[in-house]
């Protein structure tokens, strides 16, 4: 589904991303790994054309993914969650879902504002599409909320509900786990196995979490001042010396 070859970016002196290669086969979940400012977030941005690469190919369904536009790739079936949360604070839960889904939506600007019956039936279509995902998630009772002053925890999942209204084909999480309780992430882990296993979507998931990412993902890669140092099952990348030394090297 998805070959990376070679890629590098960099922002002046700094090379976030240093000739970085991998494959990911359709169906997976895959963990990217790596301490802070090891390029994980660069790479997320690179396959959402948000930034550009200096060198390297990305292949995504056989199609050359760099070649494409940065507003091509939700139709491409691409979506992503961001680390700091996307979404509106006054829009409610229902509508910030619906958000994710707007691509499908075939009304333009003039025909949205005339509320012609196509539009209405149209939006009838995609607020059902948006309940489905929040039942999904266990959010169908704050469907009508506002985003703002529900909890971070909450939030998070309204954040995969956003994500998973574009009905990806990948997903790609940056940091999904961060900051929740413990009783959170396992919720989190199993609403993530239950949507990769009924909506055939392939993850690539950015998270410090170790348990998380070791109990989840099928495959672990792990990057290091934007250089792939490892990549394997779980087991073995977290027993990878220099994994451990990339972390405690950090620490110290
Ligand atoms: N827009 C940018 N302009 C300049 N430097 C950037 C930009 N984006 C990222 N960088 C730099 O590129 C490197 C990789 O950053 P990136 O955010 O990809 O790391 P990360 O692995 O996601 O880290 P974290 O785990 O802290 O989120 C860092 O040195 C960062 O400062």
């Amino acid at each position: 589904m998805l070959e990376v070859h070679d890629l590098t970016v960099r922002f002046g002196g700094i090379t976030a991303l240093d000739g970085v290669g991998f494959t990911v086969e359709r169906g997976e979940m895959v963990g990217l790994i790596g301490p802070n400012g090891a390029g994980k977030t660069t790479l997320f941005n690179c396959l959402t054309r948000r930034y550009q690469a200096n060198a390297g190919r990305v292949g995504y369904e056989g199609r050359d993914l760099l070649a494409e536009p940065p507003h091509a790739i939700a139709a491409l079936g691409i979506a992503r969650t961001f680390q700091n949360l996307g979404l509106f604070p006054r829009m409610s839960v229902r509508e910030n879902t619906m958000v994710g889904a707007h691509h499908h939506g075939r009304a333009g600007f003039l025909t949205a504002s005339l509320r012609l019956p196509g539009v209405r039936r149209e939006e009838a279509r995609l607020r059902a599409e948006a309940d489905e995902v929040l039942e999904r998630l266990n959010l169908t009772a704050l469907a009508d909320h506002p985003a703002a002053g529900l909890p971070f925890g909450t939030l998070k999942r309204v954040e995969l509900a956003r994500a998973l209204a574009a009905r990806p084909k990948l997903l790609l999480l940056d940091e999904p786990v961060n900051g929740l309780s413990h009783a959170e992430v396992d919720e989190f882990s199993g609403a993530l196995r239950a949507i990769r296993d009924d909506l055939d979507v392939t993850v690539i998931v950015v998270e410090h979490h170790m348990g998380f990412v070791m109990g989840i993902c099928d495959r672990v890669i792990c990057l290091d001042f934007g250089r792939k140092i490892a990549e394997g099952p779980p087991e073995q990348v977290q027993r990878d010396p220099a994994v451990i030394e990339a972390y405690l090297g950090t620490a110290a």
